[in-house]
């Protein structure tokens, strides 16, 4: 049974309760890991808070902590291979993605191990005489780390880099459903020679260990990527002690094909924007906008090739798509398709489960396009985080600004046109983190992530991901003090 790691220790949950983790591709049991609970969680916030308040860590030069954050970059790299097979045999996605998330991951690592001794603050020209005056980064304290299991080990990466390179300490939780890579990642902090306490990993329900985390009046700093209403929830609860909050929520993310992109690019790119492992993304291309002159060859084209996508094993290399999650996921998204042709949209493909034998043990779902969809629909509103694309025509160019805008989410979407200076004009319109011009996914550590309106607070990666994990502190100092006689 594997164990949680609070204070250097590798421990079993205080109950005794432990989870079985499976494999979503064969309902297989794959790991009996530890079921932390509030107690435990509160362990490990004891243990950070007495690692930042009593340790050496916050006082270790910066160029030393990034040396440790260097380190366990190293070490990923070193077990890339063994961590991408946990991740894939996690969350079912396909062993070629998991490979690339620990590229992904280790870059992350060595980005902020490189950034942590480049902010030793600055001298500010102080306007009152004999006095000096500078303004300099302090770590937070002890961060609460909470990820979800689509891309368990890259999104704890976002946290735990520059939580440590900032000089924190902290507590991770995984989702429950997806700990195996977290776990080991922890191994590897250890490893690395981290000091005890400064990294602390609780494994568990979010409802128990997740919110005890977010609750606690000792911890300075949430950071959570998870689902809307569990940030609605986590939000709550940190209000307790307004603590800093950083989050990174759903997205329902439009992608606006003009009459005049490369067709081919952006048929092949629309495929690739929603079911990249099986559209379990948080800024997957779920909403695809298509100029009317394009949008019946688009469609057909987009039809045609979504029907040869091949499901499978994420270990077997022809497999271009994975499972669902969880049974319960798929009955979300299945609940979704319903509500779907309840509104009216039209099912072009795809819409049930599998027929083939060798996909009946793992939850998987047939990547489905609906079309003639509206706005106004459910269905092109919530986040439905799975193999289901809707598609939405428009006329002019205001006009699919105004649709892709007209979301409560904000996190990412794509423009395709040849015409740049549209694209720029568009661009510059869209409400959300991140826009892609004739281009969808991409993202890395240099630059910042997040969304604008209901899609998050706040920003990882890029120097912004560092700030983040700091307060900002104004040092002044009279060089010359005298009596002021204000008072006789
Ligand atoms: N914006 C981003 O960068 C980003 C990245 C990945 C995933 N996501 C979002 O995550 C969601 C999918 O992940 P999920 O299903 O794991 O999300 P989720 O909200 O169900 O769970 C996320 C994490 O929150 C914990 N949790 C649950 N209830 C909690 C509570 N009351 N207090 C504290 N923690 C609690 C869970 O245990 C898990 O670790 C999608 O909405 C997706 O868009 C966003
Ligand atoms: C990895 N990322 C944040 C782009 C998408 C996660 O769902």
């Amino acid at each position: 049974m594997t164990k949680m790691y609070i204070n250097g220790q590798w421990v079993a949950a205080a109950s005794g309760d432990t989870r079985t983790i499976i494999n979503p591709f064969n309902q297989e049991s794959i790991a009996e890991v530890a079921e932390g609970n509030e107690t435990d969680a509160q362990l490990a916030i004891d243990a950070a808070r007495k690692a930042f308040d009593e340790g050496s860590w916050r006082h270790v030069p910066g160029s030393e902590r990034g040396k440790f954050v260097l380190k366990i970059a190293e070490l990923i790299e070193r077990d890339q291979q063994e961590l991408a097979e946990l991740e894939t045999i996690d969350t079912g996605k396909t062993l070629t993605e998991s490979l690339a998330d620990m590229a992904d991951i280790a870059e992350v690592f060595r980005y902020y191990g490189g950034l942590a001794d480049k902010d030793g603050g600055e001298v500010i020209e102080s306007p009152i005489p004999e006095s000096r005056s500078k303004v300099v980064r302090e770590p937070v304290g002890v961060c609460g780390q909470i990820t979800p299991w689509n891309y368990p080990l890259l999104q704890a990466a976002w946290k735990l880099a520059p939580a440590l390179a900032a000089g924190n300490t902290l507590i991770i939780k995984p989702s429950e459903i997806t700990p195996l890579t977290t776990i080991k990642v922890t191994e590897l902090i250890e490893e690395a020679g981290v000091p005890e306490g400064v990294v602390n990993l609780v494994l568990g329900s979010g409802a128990k260990t997740g919110q005890t985390l977010a609750e606690s009046h000792s911890v300075d700093l949430i950071s959570f990527t998870g689902g809307i209403e569990t940030g609605r929830k986590v939000m709550t609860a940190a209000a307790v002690n307004f603590k800093k909050i950083a989050l990174e929520l759903g997205g329902k993310n439009p992608n606006v094909v003009f009459a005049d992109a490369d067709f081919e690019t952006a048929v092949d790119q629309a495929m690739n924007a929603i079911f990249f492992h099986s559209g379990q993304v948080c800024s997957a291309g779920a909403r695809l906008l298509v100029q009317d002159s394009l949008h019946d060859d688009f469609v057909e084209a987009l039809v045609a090739r979504t029907k040869q996508i091949k499901l499978g094993n994420g270990f077997d290399d022809t497999t271009q798509s994975g499972p669902l999650i969880s049974k319960e996921h798929r009955e979300k998204v299945e609940q979704y398709i319903e509500i779907g042709l309840a509104e009216g949209a039209d099912l072009r493909t795809g819409g049930k489960r599998p027929q083939a034998t060798d996909l009946q043990a793992g939850f998987f779902l047939e990547p489905t396009i609906f079309t003639n969809c509206q706005s106004s629909m459910r269905i092109v509103q919530e986040e439905t985080f799975g193999p289901l694309l809707t598609v939405e025509r428009f006329s002019t160019e205001n006009e699919a600004v105004q649709l892709a805008n007209d979301s409560k989410y904000g996190l990412a979407g794509a423009v395709w046109t040849k015409d740049i200076r549209k694209a720029e004009r568009v661009s510059s319109e869209l409400r959300m983190g991140t826009v892609w011009i004739n281009d969808f996914h991409p993202y890395f550590a240099q630059a910042p992530w997040g969304g604008y309106k209901s899609s998050g607070i706040g920003r990882e990666l890029g120097k912004q991901g560092l700030e983040e994990y700091t307060e900002v502190k104004h040092v002044f100092e009279n060089t010359n003090p005298a009596p002021l006689h204000w008072f006789n």
